[in-house]
């Protein structure tokens, strides 16, 4: 790429961080908060989308587990302060994790997100959680969970992958990159985002995945799966709600791809819905792009951004 090109573009990018931008509120609802770092890429995924935006990002990092009924009776102040910041925010992001504490407090954020169309980006385990979610209330499942997180439940929504499973397999985990194919086109705001591909390869980190069984049922109430996997077609690898402004589940990690100059298109799609931007980013055909480790000048969308 030419070197003067990618010069401007980086001086550009400089200029704004420094410039006063109005503020963007995020909240994160996570279990590891109180050692931000395990969050360091989904923090540098949102504060390169928000720059982009011409804003500034103010992530607030929220304990899930003080989301759940009983932080009211422990910690009553915390309780009503981590909801407080979460309902004041412009949206929600539940990234990746593993294990059971705090899963339910995240269920019920994501719950207010899908009811009150706060923009929402669900990572890995905060994807799995959303299709929980929707289980719970939309299908009526009451019990609906994971496999990794409540083996009694009898209706799970996620499964143990069978050829990552280290006792039966000897794997430990699906990692890595994998290709991603875009199965429903038309109806996903994702495959706009990332410039209308056929496939994406994004960085993986999971043992456990969308159920096949539950699908169509989910489906039928507008959950909708637009990517899999290109292998098997039978990993669910994108889900969105059709009908809510934003709500996107990856079972990637897009921020382990995000780039100063190239901001994941998920993270940035959350940044353009919670600014209301996203309908007029479309309409002015503005092209994103398949995130790579190499930077070319056609990968770039323009700087500075009007709209
Ligand atoms: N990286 C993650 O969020 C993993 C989610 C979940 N614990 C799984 O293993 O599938």
């Amino acid at each position: 790429m030419e070197s003067s090109f990618f010069f401007a573009q980086w001086q550009n990018l400089t200029l704004r961080q420094e410039s006063p931008l109005p503020e963007i509120h995020i909240a994160l609802v996570g279990k590891y908060t109180r050692l931000q770092d395990s969050y360091l890429s989904v923090s540098k995924a949102i504060q390169h989308a928000a720059l982009y935006c011409k804003r500034k990002a103010r992530l607030h990092y929220i304990q899930a587990d003080l989301l759940e009924e009983t932080a009211r009776d422990i910690d009553p102040v915390k309780f009503h302060d981590s909801w407080q910041t979460m309902c004041s925010s412009q949206a929600l992001i539940v990234p990746g994790g593993f294990g059971q504490r705090g899963t339910e407090g995240m269920i019920t954020a994501i719950n207010w997100a899908r009811t009150h169309d706060m923009p929402f980006l669900g990572v890995c385990l905060g994807m799995q959680l959303a299709a929980v979610e929707f289980a719970r209330n939309k299908l009526g499942l009451a019990d609906a969970n994971s496999s990794e997180l409540q083996p009694e439940s009898s209706n799970h929504i996620i499964i143990e992958m069978p050829e990552f499973n280290p006792v039966t397999k000897g794997g430990t985990m699906r990692l890595g990159k994998r290709r991603t194919i875009f199965t429903n086109k038309e109806d996903s705001v994702l495959w706009k985002l990332y410039g209308k591909p056929d496939v994406i390869d994004e960085r993986h980190r999971h043992r456990y995945e969308i159920n096949p069984e539950y699908v169509t049922k989910l489906e039928s109430e507008g959950m909708q799966f637009v990517g899999c996997d290109i292998d098997t077609h039978q990993r669910m690898e994108i889900m969105e709600l059709k009908g809510h402004y934003y709500f996107v589940g990856c079972q990637y990690h897009p921020e382990y791809l995000t780039r100063p100059l190239k901001p994941s298109p998920p993270y940035l799609g959350l940044i353009l819905a919670a600014t209301h931007k996203l309908s007029s980013y479309f309409a002015q055909g503005n092209r994103t792009h398949s995130p790579s480790n190499s930077l070319q000048s056609s990968d770039f969308i323009s700087w500075p951004l009007e709209f």
